[in-house]
C-alpha cells in the first residue's frame, strides 16, 4: 500500500440548497455505512471531526426568491470554509460529507486559501453552473460551480477571497441534465464537460485518462474531487434529491475512483446529496463509502 494520508472527515448536515428534506442526514448515513473503518483499513489515519454546526431551525424561504435560503446557505458555508482551510493548514486531507451540493461553495472557498491553481473534478449528472438569473429552481445546490468561478450573488462569491477556481481548471464528468444558461456558460468559458455522450462513445478509461492529462497540462497544484451521488444512475444511488436516468454505472464509477487514486494527485474530496429518506436501505450511502474505498486505494488483490 502506498502513501498513507491523515484524513479529516467533516460532516455538513445542511439541506438549505434545495427543497427536499432529508439530505441533512447524509453525514449520519455515510458514517453508519462505515466510512471511518473502510478508510482506516487502507492504512490511513482517519479523524472524524464531527459535524459543522448548522442551524436547522433557520427559517426557510419557500418562494419569492431565486436564491432560496440564501442566508442559511451563506452562514453554513462560511463555517465550512474555515474548517476546510484549517484542515489543509494542518496538513490533513479534507473529506467532506454532505449535505446538498451547495456546500461545495464553502469547501472550495476553504481550499482557495492554500491553492493558487486548483483543479476540480465535478462528478455529477448536472453542471451546477446556474446563477440566480439562469436557475430554473432557485435552488443554490444548482449554483456552486458558478459561485466558485466568481459568478453569482455577492453573499456567496464573497465567502473567502476572490474567485476560487479557474474555468479552465474544471472538469465535469457524467453530465446529462444541463440548463440553457449553463450550456451558454460552458461554451463561453470553455469548461471541459464530459457528458454521458462522450463517456458512452469513448469509455470511462479513455475519459479519465483524458481528464487527468488535461488537468496535469494546466499545472494544477492540487485536485479536488466533488462527487454528487446523482452522477451515478439512480439504479445504484436512488437516495438523491434530483435523480436523472441514464447515468454512470457502479463499475464505471469505481474505475474512475481507482484511476484517480493511482494519479496520487487528489488533495481533497467531498461526497454530497446522499438523502437517506429517499434511499433504499442506505444503499446510496453504502455506494458512497465503497467509492471512497476505491479513491483511497482499495484493491481486490
Ligand atoms: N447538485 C445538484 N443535485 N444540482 C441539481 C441542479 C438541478 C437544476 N439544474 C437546478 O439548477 O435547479
Ligand atoms: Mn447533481
Ligand atoms: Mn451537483
Amino acid at each position: 500500500m502506498n502513501s498513507h494520508k491523515e484524513i479529516s472527515i467533516i460532516g455538513v448536515p445542511a439541506d438549505f440548497g434545495q427543497s427536499r428534506r432529508g439530505v441533512d442526514m447524509g453525514p449520519s448515513a455515510i458514517r453508519y455505512a462505515g466510512v471511518v473503518e473502510r478508510v482506516e483499513a487502507l492504512g490511513h489515519i482517519v479523524r472524524d471531526e464531527g459535524d459543522i454546526p448548522v442551524d436547522m431551525d433557520a427559517p426557510r424561504e419557500v418562494s419569492g426568491t431565486n436564491l432560496k435560503n440564501l442566508k442559511a446557505v451563506t452562514e453554513g458555508n462560511r463555517k465550512l470554509a474555515e474548517k476546510v482551510s484549517e484542515t489543509v493548514r494542518d496538513g490533513r486531507f479534507p473529506l467532506v460529507l454532505g449535505g446538498d451540493h451547495s456546500i461545495a461553495i464553502g469547501t472550495l472557498a476553504g481550499l482557495n486559501e492554500h491553492y493558487s491553481n486548483l483543479g476540480v473534478i465535478w462528478y455529477d449528472a448536472h453542471t451546477d453552473l446556474n446563477t440566480a438569473e439562469t436557475s430554473p429552481s432557485g435552488n443554490i445546490h444548482g449554483m456552486p460551480l458558478a459561485v466558485a468561478m466568481g459568478l453569482g450573488h455577492g453573499d456567496l462569491t464573497s465567502i473567502g477571497s476572490g474567485p476560487k477556481v479557474k474555468p479552465e481548471n474544471i472538469v465535469v464528468i457524467g453530465a446529462r441534465s444541463i440548463d440553457p444558461g449553463e450550456r451558454e456558460l460552458v461554451r463561453e468559458k470553455g469548461i471541459r464537460v464530459y457528458t454521458m455522450h462522450e463517456i458512452d462513445r469513448d469509455g470511462m478509461t479513455a475519459i479519465m485518462q483524458d481528464a487527468i492529462r488535461y488537468l496535469e497540462e494546466r499545472g494544477v497544484d492540487g485536485v479536488h474531487l466533488s462527487l454528487d451521488l446523482d452522477g451515478l444512475d439512480p439504479l445504484y444511488t436512488p437516495g438523491v434529491g434530483t435523480p436523472v436516468q441514464g447515468g454512470l454505472s457502479y463499475r464505471e464509477s469505481h474505475l474512475a475512483m481507482e484511476m484517480l487514486h493511482s494519479t496520487g494527485r487528489i488533495t481533497s474530496a467531498e461526497f454530497v446529496e446522499v438523502n437517506p429518506i429517499l434511499d433504499e436501505r442506505n444503499k446510496t450511502a453504502d455506494v458512497a463509502v465503497g467509492l471512497m474505498g476505491s479513491l483511497f486505494g482499495e484493491t481486490l488483490i
